[in-house]
């Protein structure tokens, strides 16, 4: 699986580590920046590339890094397609998925440490949708939503 990985300035200190497990993982990681530490940059521009590249196909997942995950996770959020959450709980980061479709893992590299990072990431990507008529017809809802806005 393609998976976007990108980072603000808050989210930079954590971004290599990420770009690491999942190709640890077995996957492709595409690294869409920011590739140098710069405390100008904004998170807006960071799950724009993101939320781009699931748009166009180039990434099936990404994991999107701030200082807290929220204005990464609200950015993205605003892009068809992308259903971004934070989560920093493991419960979450598989359950996002498996119930909710999550497809961007936001993350607060302010906020978790290495281990946690590592668990959090693992278990997002091992993370498939399942099965059941409920949740279909909850994520055809939330697509409702997105086409009406
Ligand atoms: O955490 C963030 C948004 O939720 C961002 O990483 C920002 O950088 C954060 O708001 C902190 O901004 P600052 O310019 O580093 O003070």
């Amino acid at each position: 699986m393609k998976v976007a990985v990108a980072a603000d300035h808050g989210g930079f200190s954590h971004k290599q580590r990420v770009v690491e497990i999942v190709r640890a993982a077995g996957h492709e990681a595409v690294d869409l920046g920011a590739h140098e530490l710069d405390p100008a940059d904004d998170y807006p521009d960071f799950a724009e590339r993101v939320g781009r590249a699931i748009q166009r196909g180039e990434a099936e997942r990404a994991i999107l890094l701030c200082g807290s995950g929220v204005g990464a996770c609200i950015a993205a959020n605003k892009l068809d397609g992308v259903r971004a959450s934070v989560c920093h709980d493991v419960y979450s980061a598989h359950q996002g998925v498996e119930h909710d479709d999550m497809n961007v893992l936001c993350l607060g590299a302010r906020i978790i440490g290495p281990a946690l990072l590592d668990d959090l990431v693992e278990a997002f990507l091992k993370a498939e949708l399942a099965a059941g008529e409920r949740f279909r017809r909850r994520l055809d809802k939330v697509a409702a939503l997105e086409a009406a806005r």
